[in-house]
């Protein structure tokens, strides 16, 4: 194993003994995205969750490290600890995730005490900065942001709670195209200006073209591409990219 935040070798995911996804070699260092791209059913989101041990009923095996965390054998409480604040997983539908009873400020309040940070109120004040959105939102209640807001205040929260890897699962597809650039924005600066670590799994190679050093193509549960983004998406060599690129709108 090499030292990135994200690193999987030979990973196999199986249900009922059908292997669902399997994934020779994936890393993702400080301040890189990678994206793992492929048509629905292909296997990417199962890959994304058991890089934080989240399957249900899945057989894995492997190695999996995520911030020096041996995912597969770890404790339960490891992992909660991992999840909890050094990995953050970020979901498609952003307003899932919050409570709508709960204001977000009181929300993030909570989770920065639950987590012993310290400073609360500077460190929530940063994130939100962090992510370009108005402080004054944390006076609101969920179904009084929109969906752009509600994933960067999902996004933020990560951040607050010191997140160094961020597992995306199409943190986009749920929003209007306007609103995909803003959150797209804000985790490319993020990387930049905190070396965030970003995993990224898209249907949406447009998206992806923007975004991503690297991409793994998947098809069928396996890899059958990976490389620079630029070179897979300009000159892909397997056919089945190319039909993923000409699919293009
Ligand atoms: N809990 C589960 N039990 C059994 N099979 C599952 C389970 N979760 C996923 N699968 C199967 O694994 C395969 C890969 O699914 P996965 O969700 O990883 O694909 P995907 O590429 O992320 O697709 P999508 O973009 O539609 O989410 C599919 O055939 C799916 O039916």
């Amino acid at each position: 194993m090499t030292g990135h935040l994200i690193e999987a070798r030979d990973l196999r995911v199986s249900y009922g003994g059908r292997v669902v996804a399997d994934v020779p070699r994936l890393d993702v260092g400080a301040g890189e995205c990678v994206a793992i791209v492929g048509e629905s059913g292909s296997g990417k989101s199962t890959t994304l969750l058991s890089l934080l041990g989240l399957t249900q009923n899945a057989e894995i095996s492997g190695q999996v490290r995520v911030c020096g965390v041996d995912v597969l054998t770890a404790a339960p409480r490891a992992l909660r600890e991992l999840r909890g604040a050094r990995a953050a997983l970020v979901m498609q539908s952003p307003h899932a995730a919050l409570s709508p009873a709960t204001r977000l400020g009181v929300l993030m309040r909570r989770a920065l005490k639950l987590h012993g940070v310290k400073d609360v109120a500077d460190t929530m004040a940063r994130a939100m900065d962090a992510v370009l959105l108005d402080r004054e939102l944390l006076r609101r209640y969920p179904h009084e942001v929109s969906g752009g807001q509600a994933q960067r205040f999902a996004i933020a929260l990560a951040i607050a709670l010191g997140a160094e890897v961020i597992l995306a699962d199409e943190p986009t597809s749920a929003l209007d195209v306007t609103v995909q650039a803003e959150v797209v924005g804000v985790l490319r600066r993020l990387r930049a200006e905190r070396g965030l670590a970003l995993l990224l799994v898209s249907h949406d190679l447009a998206l992806v073209s923007t975004i991503a050093d690297r991409v793994l193509v998947m098809k069928d549960g396996a890899v059958v591409e990976s490389g620079p983004a630029a070179e897979v998406l300009a000159e892909p060599s397997h056919p089945y990219t190319r039909e993923l690129l000409e699919a293009l709108p």
